[in-house]
């Protein structure tokens, strides 16, 4: 799930209209096989970075103090790259619904163009170039105030590298930008399936999409009831299959919208082989022309996100949202599977209190601990290691379990009133984020969150290690969320009967 209103504050810092990447490439006409050699430094009297490209620098200085720039360079240098190349890149798809969000395919081939920008880029030091990854223009940059920015309260830096060693890796670090994806060899693994779907026709994805889905004309079998929302790769509503009379959610998608099919049919086939409790269990999929019918489960009680922000939760309710969320988690991670976006607006609720985990067109195959390096997700639930573009595995979703953690307790993830680029900055600067309140948790709680967040993914438990922590033993029973579901409806004035 995508659509949060009121906690995306991505689309502020971007207004002005992007030139399309065809455009871009058309414009760079880059010299080919060229080796940058980028000199990012730290000035020792601003204590600000140089040497990025202006459009980047302006980013960063808007939004990251000197003495911030200067305290950690190298996690300032890792969240404006990251807030280049994927939260813009999200925005720009929110904005355009039909256009899926970021993939690792569109990561590879931003990754070329970053290589040949940086190319460019040294080509031309001195000037300051027109071309940009993401923006270029002063007035798409929020307003810079330095003098405000430099008598802001320094936020606890945690020196995860010391400050010559950061400032030693800064030349690999933005080399490594263009290995964020570039030519097939220097891509991330991808398992066979990742790449068989990256190198389907739109031919051969309706062909199979033509196998794998049911016969039944959907327009013929479902009464469409009401509209339960629209996400970046379609409509959702609520609907009565004929054949039983049952009422079942549908995810109307348009392919002809759809320029990252693969992406769909990743999602299908995934919904298709999982079936557990804690998962939003696929029934069917039905194709009529050009539109796909995903029917799945109905969960009337909408979606953790209403909870959350509404109402305050005890923590026996939170621990019992834990339990029923790591079951699916450590389900998926049976499989090999990373969800890859744990987050409340992706958890479901059922009016009894059932729990469910949805949303799986992040999710990434792996084999035992293989790793990955692509930056999928949602920031501001993004572990550190995502961030800052280490190799990651399934220990991702437990770090976000932790922030949905905090979600439960204070109603909205760390950071969300932080500009993006600030966010992403403080977790990789910050690491384990503060946690209000901390002292009113219990000693179980506390434990919990320590094991959900450790800095260190080798340090951070697994979701059967927490399956097993004494912080679940006090979970409530799952009816006990029912008011909560009933209190935050109200408010929001949802009605998911007809
Ligand atoms: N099975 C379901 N039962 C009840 N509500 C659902 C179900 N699936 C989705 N919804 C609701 O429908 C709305 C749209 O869901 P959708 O998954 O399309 O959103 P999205 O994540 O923003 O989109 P996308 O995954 O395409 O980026 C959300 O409010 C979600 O809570």
């Amino acid at each position: 799930m995508t659509g949060r209103s009121g906690r995306g504050v991505f689309g502020k810092l971007f207004s002005k209209k992007q030139s399309t990447r065809d455009d871009r490439v058309t414009e760079i006409g880059m010299p080919t096989n060229v080796v940058q050699h980028i000199h990012v430094s730290v000035n020792s009297e601003t204590g600000m970075i140089e040497g990025l490209p202006s459009s980047w620098l302006r980013q960063l200085n808007a939004q990251i103090s000197p003495a911030e720039q200067n305290e950690n360079p190298n996690a300032a240098i890792q969240a404006v790259a990251f807030h280049n190349f994927h939260v813009l890149k999200k925005e720009q798809a929110e904005k355009e619904p039909c256009k899926p969000i970021v993939t690792e395919e569109a990561i590879t081939k931003e990754g070329l163009e970053m290589k040949k920008f940086l190319a460019k880029k040294n080509a031309h030091q001195s000037q300051d170039s027109d071309i940009s990854i993401g923006q270029s223009s002063e007035e798409d940059v929020a307003p810079t105030d330095m003098s405000q920015r430099q008598t802001m309260p320094a936020v606890p830096i945690k020196n995860s590298l010391k400050k010559k060693d950061a400032l030693m890796d800064l030349t690999a670090v933005v080399e490594d930008l263009s290995l964020i994806g570039t030519e097939p060899e220097e891509s991330p693994i991808l398992r066979k399936k990742e790449l068989m779907n990256a190198t389907l026709t739109d031919e051969e994805i309706y062909e199979e999409l033509k196998r794998i889905c049911n016969k039944d004309d959907p327009y013929v079998r479902f009464e469409r009831i009401k509209q339960l929302g629209a996400g970046a790769s379609g409509v959702v509503f609520i609907a009565i299959d004929s054949k039983d009379n049952s009422r079942v959610a549908i995810k109307d998608i348009d392919l002809t919208k759809q320029s990252k099919k693969d992406l769909i049919l990743n999602e299908v086939n995934v919904l298709k082989g999982f079936n557990h409790k804690n998962l939003v269990n696929f029934l069917d999929a039905f194709l009529c022309y050009d539109h796909l019918w995903v029917a799945m489960e109905l969960l009337d009680g909408g979606s953790l996100t209403d909870v959350v922000t509404e109402v305050v939760m005890r923590e026996g309710q939170i621990a019992a949202v834990c339990r029923e969320t790591l079951e699916a988690i450590a389900f998926l991670h049976s499989k090999g599977t990373i969800h890859r976006d744990i987050k409340s607006d992706n958890v479901l609720l059922g009016m009894d209190g059932t729990v469910k985990v949805t949303d799986f067109g992040f999710c990434a195959n792996i084999v035992g601990d293989e790793k990955r390096q692509t930056m999928v997700g949602t920031p501001y639930w993004m572990a550190p290691e995502v961030v800052t573009r280490k190799q990651y595995g399934k220990k991702v979703d437990v770090w976000s379990l932790g922030i949905m953690a905090i979600e439960m307790i204070e109603g909205e993830p760390p950071y969300m009133k932080e500009a993006p680029l600030r966010a992403l900055y403080l977790i990789a600067a910050v690491g384990r984020p503060k946690i209000p309140r901390w002292d009113k948790l219990s000693a179980e709680f506390q434990d919990f969150l320590d094991k959900c967040l450790q800095v260190d993914a080798d340090e951070r438990a697994t979701a059967e290690e927490l399956l097993a922590h004494p912080f679940l033993d006090c979970a409530a029973e799952l009816k006990s969320l029912t008011p909560l579901i009933r209190a935050a409806h109200k408010i929001l004035h949802k009605n998911f009967s007809d």
